[in-house]
């Protein structure tokens, strides 16, 4: 059924924009269930808690949105906004007159008018769901004074109060607004969808502390919202039940995400504790006594935790679920005026995720996250709940470890004429001063319960915390529902710092192997620069290569790498200097030795021409004469030295052919004195050469 408002006044609006969910019909199960072993199987380890608690954190960037679940479902049904980013909130509608179920669920990216921008990512998750009037209240035609405009808001119309008390009634309608706010007619399965707890499931899985908390007056749903009505776990359970809690639903989810990590090696354990009387009471292992066990502090990891407290090995689904039917078996459960099965106690629920994973290195990397599922006891107005004898005494308790949250003083409950002060809202004080900036990094009295002991680090740390503001609507618990909306509404300005939970030792492999990467690079850029100076100095090597070939023939210059010289000292680069000196000195000396014998060559070459030409001539002149002969024909013959006819006497040649033939036959040349004039010129000509030293 929704619940729609037709105009709605623009009053004071709440703090920061969120998403508002109107309601939804329609019921179905988280399924995919196939079966479960018996809560008398749980598998117990004593654990005294230091395993998980002795552990380093780590600053991680602050990027983390518990509004991812919404932004999941834009990416499949919007086609208004599917670029919604974790600064950008998407607002859920449920359409005009139509049923508010998830599939009838229009994505509008719009701000709630009079809102902030967006929810820092680090701020506390906060959620309100309203519950039904109940049987008994519509009876007594006790009207909601709740309505709901949309947009993460809430309008509560405290009026019919103001019309007892005086005529103003400007002030006695408030809005408040919220991530996102869910109408009675929201499911089981919507909560799981669109609280934020997928998102928070998924950050425990990577190494965060997270934690889901219901709060809210008695009988205000916070169990129905946590586990479903008790009776789920008494008798044969029926996996299908629509009824079934956030709790199941999220053991479901986890274990399909756990299931896709194939990368990783995920060890569960979890534990499940109440804090009764002020006494912290294992519920896996109450004893017939339910002696009480101490909570202590570690110095080690800096936070609170309980000594001697079960932590139970989770291999399956089935070991979850057998914790969570184990614990809501033991849990101190009475009755009142206000609820038939009313929580006389806190409980908590913790899932405790170790995931391990092999590095490129081989070396084996876990991380350490958890999850706290925590079900406060209701906070009562023991005249409205007409408690009396162990009833009261519970409720005193209950309202003292409240009131150390609420900071309701005992002046204040007496001024308020209750017996035992209520306070509708659980996270009073501590919320009040974390979420004032000036306050916040003051004294934060956690340890004057044992609840705010252990949830400590969950509200202030560097847990991610979802807060489900559970109220009622009916006219008479105005109250109540006021501040309850009041401190949900304060709780959204609590800013953590989430951190990854590591081994000391792992997180110092971490970071050592974040140092070599960023070394590898260092080096990779460090060779790259080298390379392009190798390049060069081997450019020039070649090129000094080349010279030293030249100069370095036959001479004894030490070779020095040109890399080297810079290397070398002033008086090694004097020596040097004055070796090249006098090098360059025997070399120019050298090079005019061989001008001089240059010029030299050239000359008698010019001298042994003209000796040739005049050789030439004398010898045609002898030709001629040869020629002009009756007796000596001459016939020439090619000198194969200059390419000229050079004239021979054919009677020689037949002399010495034809060796009988008389001597007188023989011609000769008849010119001696030419013949020796040519032979003493060309032993001058070789007399040169060789005092020019040409042979060289
Ligand atoms: N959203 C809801 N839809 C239907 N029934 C609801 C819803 N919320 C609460 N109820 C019913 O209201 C009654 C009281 O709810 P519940 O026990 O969860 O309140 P509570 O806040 O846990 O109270 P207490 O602090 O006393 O334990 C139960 O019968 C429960 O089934």
């Amino acid at each position: 059924m929704v619940y729609r408002t037709s105009s709605v006044p623009q009053l004071n609006s709440g703090d920061s924009s969120g998403s508002s969910y109107k309601g939804s019909s329609g019921g179905g199960s988280s399924g995919g269930m196939t079966g479960r072993g018996r809560a008398s199987n749980i598998k117990t380890r004593r654990n005294n808690g230091k395993s998980i608690t002795s552990t380093q954190r780590q600053l991680l960037p602050r990027s983390r949105s518990l509004t991812n679940g919404m932004q999941r479902i834009s990416s499949q049904k919007s086609t208004a906004n599917t670029s919604s980013s974790r600064n950008t909130p998407v607002f859920l509608r449920s359409r005009e007159n139509e049923i508010g179920s998830a599939d009838t669920l229009e994505i509008v990216a719009s701000k709630s008018p009079g809102s902030e921008s967006s929810t820092p990512d680090d701020n506390i998750q906060v959620v309100v769901r309203v519950r039904p009037l109940n049987a008994k209240e519509k009876r007594n035609k006790n009207a909601s004074i709740l309505q709901f405009p949309g947009n993460g808001q809430i309008i509560i119309d405290g009026r019919h109060m103001v019309q007892q008390q005086s005529n103003n009634n400007r002030d006695s309608v408030k809005v408040f607004t919220y991530n996102v706010v869910f109408e009675p007619g929201a499911t089981q399965d919507d909560i799981l969808d669109y609280s934020g707890i997928k998102r928070i499931i998924e950050m425990a899985i990577e190494g965060f502390s997270c934690t889901a908390f219901c709060y809210g007056q008695t009988g205000s749903g916070k169990t129905h919202t946590l586990t479903g009505p008790p009776e789920l776990f008494f008798g044969k359970p029926n996996l299908n039940d629509h009824r079934h809690g956030l709790i199941f639903r999220s053991f479901v989810y986890l274990f399909r995400l756990i299931k896709n990590r194939k990368d990783f090696h995920f060890i569960l354990k979890a534990s499940f504790l109440e804090i009764y009387n002020e006494r912290v009471i294992d519920l896996l292992n109450p004893g017939s006594a339910r002696k009480p066990l101490a909570v202590r502090w570690s110095k080690k990891s800096g936070s609170f935790f309980v000594e001697n407290l079960f932590n139970v090995d989770c291999e399956e689904l089935d070991d979850l679920l057998a914790v969570l039917e184990e614990g809501m078996r033991n849990r101190a459960v009475g009755s009142h005026a206000m609820n038939d099965h009313s929580s006389r106690s806190h409980t908590i629920l913790t899932v405790h995720i170790v995931s391990e994973q092999q590095t490129d290195g081989g070396v084996f990397l876990s991380k350490h996250g958890k999850i706290n599922f925590v079900d406060l006891a209701g906070s009562e107005l023991t005249k409205k709940t007409m408690s009396a004898g162990k009833t009261l005494e519970e409720a005193n308790n209950i309202n003292k470890s409240l009131m150390v949250l609420g900071k309701l003083t005992l002046k204040e409950m007496e001024k308020q004429k209750v017996q035992t002060i209520a306070i509708t809202c659980l996270l009073g004080y501590c919320i009040a001063s974390l979420s004032d900036n000036k306050k916040r990094f003051g004294h934060i009295p956690y340890r004057d319960s044992q609840l705010t002991k252990l949830l400590a680090d969950s509200l202030a740390g560097n847990g991610v915390t979802l807060m489900i503001a559970c109220v009622s609507p009916a006219r008479y618990n105005f109250a109540e529902t006021l501040n309850t909306l009041r401190y949900a509404s304060r709780a959204k300005r609590i800013r953590t710092k989430p951190v990854i939970m590591m081994d000391p030792r792992e997180a110092l492999i971490l970071s050592l192997k974040r140092d070599i990467k960023s070394l590898e690079m260092e080096n990779e850029h460090l060779k790259a620069v080298l390379h392009l100076h190798h390049q060069l100095n081997s450019e020039r090597k070649d090129e000094n290569e080349d010279i030293n070939l030249q100069i370095g023939d036959g001479t004894n210059l030490p070779k020095i790498h040109i890399e080297r010289l810079p290397e070398l000292d002033s008086s090694e680069l004097a020596e040097l200097v004055k070796l090249y000196m006098q090098e360059n000195e025997a070399l120019r000396q050298e090079n005019n030795h061989l001008f001089t014998v240059r010029e030299t060559i050239l000359r008698d070459q010019e001298i042994v021409c003209r000796e040739n030409e005049r050789l030439l001539k004398k010898l045609e002149d002898v030709n001629k004469v040869c020629v002009r002969s009756p007796v000596i024909p001459a016939r020439p013959v090619l000198s194969s030295a200059s390419g000229s006819e050079i004239w021979t006497n054919p009677q020689d040649m037949e002399e010495s052919e034809d060796l009988g033939r008389p001597a007188s036959l023989i011609q000769h040349p008849k010119d001696d004195d030419n013949d020796n004039g040519i032979a003493r010129n060309i032993l001058q000509m070789e007399n040169n050469i060789n005092n020019s030293g040409i042979h060289k």
